[in-house]
């Protein structure tokens, strides 16, 4: 049997992982493709922002790849190929805090996955805002250095000398991997499908371990805290609450994201930040019969649940209301 190509998209938190999965799903069609989208947040919100075309999404979110779900991973391949359906090409989409080192050890080592998959290509996305601020954590460095393929997106965000720069600090940390500088991620299929370039042999160079033992532990201080509640919330309260959040805590938000029922609109809004930056948009509509449930996934250091979660339910356009009386 010929083994089914798999690619990896990693990338730190908000890079661009998923507006490049969406890209590919809507360019190449999704059909005979499986998707396996894996979130640290456990309320699942890429896996509802994935274009619907895929043939399989099967959404991993009780935690990383590399550590707590590896096993599911293994599992839902697995399960992939039992079915008997021929899929085209497997794409993994790790959360954003995930070490990508596991995640290949997996396709090494694990026997039903030889048989069956072959690795493709490891994608990294990269946030040409903030690498400097990302390139501190352990997992923003280990995607850069495992990959075959790097996208510098956002690049209408920074000037030309510092998209230099960043690719500079790329290049100390990965001297082999193609560099595409990218906008939303807008870059030829051809250079992330299907280009065979994922290479043991450079891997094994750079780290003799990675097939060792290689438990990876996230930093402590870094958390996870998700919020769901029912109600529709005020459009001008909520914009206040996100900015004045981002400005008070930006440095240590290292992600937030979220879907929201915004009173009177008839679609999803959703909204992403990361640090400081903040970007939403109306979403598909709502449909028939379901339920217009607000949740929100914040992702960094010491956060504090209730007082997050009394913000947001503060923006409940009933509570706004009596806060302006
Ligand atoms: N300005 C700008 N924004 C971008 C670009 N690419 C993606 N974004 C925005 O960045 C935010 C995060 O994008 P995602 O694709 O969700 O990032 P991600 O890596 O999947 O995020 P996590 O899975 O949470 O780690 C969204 O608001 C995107 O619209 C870009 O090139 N420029």
């Amino acid at each position: 049997m010929v083994p089914i190509p798999v690619t990896v998209l990693t990338g730190f938190l908000g890079a661009g992982k998923t507006t490049l999965l969406n890209r590919v799903l809507s360019e190449r069609g999704g059909a005979n493709t499986a998707v396996i989208v894996n979130e640290y947040g456990e309320l699942g919100i890429d896996g509802q922002l994935v274009t619907e075309t895929a043939e399989a999404v099967v959404e991993l979110n009780n935690g990383c790849l590399c550590c707590a779900v590896r096993g599911d991973l293994i599992e839902t391949l697995g399960a992939l190929v039992a079915d008997g359906r021929r899929f085209d090409r497997v794409i993994i989409e790790t959360s954003g805090l995930a070490d990508p080192a596991p995640v290949i050890q997996s396709f090494i080592l694990d026997d039903t996955l030889r048989a069956s998959f072959a690795l493709d290509a490891i994608v990294t996305v990269v946030d040409a805002r903030h690498l400097s601020l990302q390139i501190e954590h352990d997992e923003a460095r280990e995607q850069i250095a495992f990959a075959d393929v790097i996208l510098l997106n956002k690049t209408d965000l920074e000037p030309p000398d510092s998209l230099d720069a960043a690719e500079r600090r790329i290049r100390l940390l990965n001297p082999l991997s193609r560099i595409h500088r990218t906008r939303d991620c807008a870059v030829p299929l051809a250079s992330v499908l299907d280009i065979r370039a994922f290479d043991l042999k450079n891997l094994l160079r750079l780290d003799p371990d990675l097939l060792g033992d290689h438990e990876h532990e996230h930093a402590e201080d870094i958390g996870c805290v998700a919020i769901q509640f029912d109600g529709a919330i005020s459009a001008d309260a909520v914009n206040r609450w996100l900015n004045r959040l981002m400005q008070d805590r930006g440095r240590d938000l290292l992600r937030l994201k979220g879907i929201l029922h915004i009173e009177g609109e008839s679609r999803r809004f959703v909204f992403h930040g990361v640090h400081m930056t903040l970007d939403g948009r109306p979403g598909r509509p709502w449909l028939a019969g379901e339920e217009r449930t607000n949740q929100v996934v914040l992702i960094g250091r010491d956060l504090d649940a209730e007082v997050l979660r009394a913000g947001f339910t503060s923006c409940l356009a009933e509570a706004a209301l009596h806060a302006a009386e």
